[in-house]
């Protein structure tokens, strides 16, 4: 389970750059949820996602994972309790290494040591009916650069590395925002069902009103990093982006102006 308490974090404190990019977000994302995270540009989607990561520190406010204050520890200390896919294909896997090599490296995400020979080979199993499961042949390309690989196998490939190990959290940047509609729908497929399968935690920030509706079994609405909506359960079932919309009016008495929000 993941709290977040009363996140506070201001961007450029002191300068006239100064920007309150989290302004007392809470948050309780229970074991086994996929909860979808939608809001306009800058309501501070990615800067929450990066406070549970502890890619950036918040100023004020906790955040507990699975019964450990984590708000203080750097990025490389939660690690093992947090998985990550991030917007730009590129972002997640190293290109100069190898399929294998990307793979190994993330089972041993959180670890201090080496793989033994006989660790190896088991893991070499466990990679290759991974990589069949996604229907692509990358299960016989073990050995090529991540950076041959398309955006979209790429992607995939970074899914099956956030999921290769238990980890308390997956946090899903707008993964599939960079990809073709075509892509982006099987990476979508892909991530359901990853998610269901292995009953992962799960955070998915997206830009699409209509896609935050259709996976996942809650839906949260952020803006001027804040909460403003959060349905699940019976209250969500059948909303339609419109309802989305009239949520969001009457709890903020504005209007959504962000066109990529409805048109997603
Ligand atoms: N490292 C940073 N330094 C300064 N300001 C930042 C930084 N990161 C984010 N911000 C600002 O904080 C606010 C929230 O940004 P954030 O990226 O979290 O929003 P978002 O909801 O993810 O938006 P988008 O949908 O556009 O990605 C924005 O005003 C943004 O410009």
């Amino acid at each position: 389970m993941i709290t977040a308490t009363d996140l506070k974090l201001t961007f450029g404190k002191g300068t006239p750059l100064e920007n309150p990019a989290l302004r007392g977000m809470s948050l309780t994302v229970h074991q086994g949820e996929f909860v979808t995270v939608i809001g306009s540009n800058g309501a501070g989607k990615s800067t929450f996602l990066n406070a549970l990561a502890g890619e950036v520190m918040v100023d004020s406010g906790k955040i507990i994972v699975d019964n450990q204050d984590v708000t203080k520890l750097p990025t490389y200390k939660r690690a093992g309790s947090v998985a990550r896919v991030f917007q730009d294909p590129l972002a997640g896997t190293c290109e100069g290494l190898t399929i294998e090599e990307n793979l190994s490296l993330a089972i041993k995400r959180g670890q201090r040591r080496g793989l033994s020979a006989a660790v190896k080979a088991r893991y070499l199993d466990q990679f290759k009916t991974s990589l069949a499961s996604l229907n692509l042949g990358l299960e016989n390309r073990l050995g090529d650069k991540m950076g041959l690989l398309s955006g979209g196998q790429r992607q995939a490939v970074s899914l099956l590395m956030a999921s290769l190990t238990p980890s308390a959290i997956l946090l899903l940047d707008e993964h599939t925002a960079a990809l073709d509609p075509k892509t982006a729908a099987f990476v979508l497929a892909l991530t359901t069902q990853i998610i269901k399968e292995q009953k992962l935690t799960a955070l998915m920030v997206t830009h699409s009103m209509k896609q935050a509706l259709e996976v996942g079994d809650r839906t949260v609405m952020l803006h001027q990093g804040q909460v403003v909506f959060d349905i699940a359960g019976k209250d969500r079932e059948g909303l339609e982006v419109k309802d989305l919309l009239e949520l969001f009016e009457k709890q903020r008495g504005l209007e959504i102006t962000d066109d990529s929000l409805l048109l997603g």
